[in-house]
């Protein structure tokens, strides 16, 4: 994976005499092996620039190609598949099935991808230990905060991704765990050679980063975050 070139990408919403741009990028390029910020307002269009990036939406027009595939080529089902193949995806919400261990959060996507689970136990397991997280407590929804977020990057790492999304991934933790996460996401891209891409409204996420977009009404700027 040779990281993401874009050109030209309008995102606009709206009927023709109201149109709305939402997201406007004339050119960027994302390298593997960086942990790239995108801060600005509530509303500038972060979450929305990781939906086009990650495939889950659908530009107006412009481009979005990934180590030779352009994703705004495919249909949803070719999406899909790039993304299974590619991303790993952490929320603010964690989004863990809280009735399940934590081992078996991490283990979702190869329920859901009807794959064989012996195969995969090993990694999770191991990846729930680089984590930290405690094995012992029963169910993911007994875990701190901070435990879920990690069993939630342990789930997002299982099919080794070269591209993580992360959308606030620190917003609902306490400050030492917000550390902790924001240190794992920047440690994945620099000795993993990982692309991680993370909108987020918190500071040590945009100091730990090696790339600082500042997005303000759907423009990008580079440098120090607004
Ligand atoms: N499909 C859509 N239709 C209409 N408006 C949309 C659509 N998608 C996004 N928007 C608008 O685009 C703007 C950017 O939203 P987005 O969620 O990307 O902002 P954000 O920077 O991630 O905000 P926050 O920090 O609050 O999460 C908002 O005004 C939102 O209402």
């Amino acid at each position: 994976m040779s990281g993401v070139v874009i050109h030209d990408l309008r995102f606009e919403t709206g009927p023709a005499a109201r149109r709305q741009s939402i997201i406007r990028v004339d050119a960027l390029s994302l390298a593997p092996g960086q942990m790239v910020s995108l801060s600005g307002n509530s509303g500038s269009g972060k979450s929305t620039l990781l939906y086009l990036l990650s495939g889950l939406l659908v530009p107006t027009s412009g481009s979005v190609v990934w180590g030779g595939t352009d994703l705004t080529k495919l249909g949803e089902a070719g999406r899909d598949r790039w993304r299974r193949g590619n991303a790993g995806f952490v929320f603010q919400g964690f989004h863990l099935i809280e009735e399940l261990s934590p081992l078996d959060n991490v283990l979702a996507p190869v329920w859901f991808g009807h794959l064989r689970t012996a195969k995969w136990r090993k990694r999770a397991q191991e990846l729930l230990d680089r984590f930290g997280v405690p094995q012992d407590r029963g169910r993911a929804g007994l875990l701190s905060r901070g435990e879920q977020q990690r069993v939630a990057l342990a789930r997002a790492l299982i099919f080794d991704p070269a591209v993580i999304f992360a959308d606030e991934p620190t917003a609902s933790l306490d400050a030492e765990s917000a550390r902790k996460v924001a240190r794992a996401l920047s440690d994945l891209a620099r000795t993993e050679n990982r692309l991680v891409i993370a909108a987020s409204h918190d500071e040590e996420m945009h100091r730990l980063a090696d790339r600082r977009i500042a997005i303000s009404r759907g423009r990008l700027s580079e440098g120090i975050p607004a």
